[in-house]
């Protein structure tokens, strides 16, 4: 009986895990994201920025949401750290992506190692020389456009134009700060229902 019990409480409270990869150029801000997320979900606080360095490999940070966790790897972003990324990829069931939203010149780099976008943060919405996220979106769009037509001059017309739109729909651009921790709830509460609906499929 007792193991009965113990087994249907159990199942009543069991968490999924679900892993979620947090990638970007060096300095978008993707520690300080994770640490300020750790700061609002946990008991514990995360670190503080002035205690965040450059991130060499990668970090992670877990949190408890209702029957989910939520397990998240930021990994550095610097050059020769990327090319650790493709690893993380398969295993994941979201990535975010963050931009910093007051890099205008790297924004073009940003945009050459966007693999599959899923959820972009345009980070530093706190700094007046941000850019909003629809310059983000826009900025994004206009660089996909030069690069399908790039692509058409040197493959011909066989381009998959439906491709295109569902790459560009599957786009969400959010506004955060990781340093003040605006809309990093909006963040997560996206991540959930993302995960949550991975999941539907999976079992259907
Ligand atoms: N104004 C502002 N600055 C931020 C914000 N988020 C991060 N920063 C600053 O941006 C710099 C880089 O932040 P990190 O979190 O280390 O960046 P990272 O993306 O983890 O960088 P790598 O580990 O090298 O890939 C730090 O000086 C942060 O304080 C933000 O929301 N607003
Ligand atoms: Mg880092």
């Amino acid at each position: 009986m007792y193991h009965l019990l113990k087994g249907f409480h159990e199942y009543l409270t069991r968490k999924e895990e679900f892993s979620v990869i947090i990638i970007g150029l060096d300095g978008a801000g993707k520690t300080t994201l994770l640490e300020k997320i750790k700061t609002l979900y946990n008991e514990t606080p995360g670190l503080s920025p002035d205690k965040i360095a450059p991130t060499v490999g990668q970090n992670m940070g877990k949190i408890t949401l209702p029957s989910t966790i939520l397990k998240f790897w930021d990994l550095g972003g610097q050059r020769g750290i990327r090319s650790i990324w493709h690893r993380y990829y398969d295993d994941c069931h979201a990535v975010v992506f963050v931009i910093d939203a007051e890099d205008r010149e790297r924004l073009s780099e940003g945009w050459e190692i966007l693999g599959v976008p899923l959820l972009l943060l345009a980070n530093k919405q706190d700094s007046p020389h941000s850019l909003s996220v629809e310059e983000i979106r826009n900025d994004y769009e206009e660089w996909h456009r030069r690069k399908v037509e790039s692509a058409r001059r040197s493959y011909g017309e066989e381009m998959d134009s439906q491709h295109r739109s569902e790459r560009i729909a599957s786009l969400d651009v959010m506004g955060v700060s990781a340093l003040e921790g605006t809309n990093v709830r909006g963040a997560i509460d996206w991540l959930f229902i993302r995960v949550q609906n991975s999941r539907r499929r999976e079992d259907s």
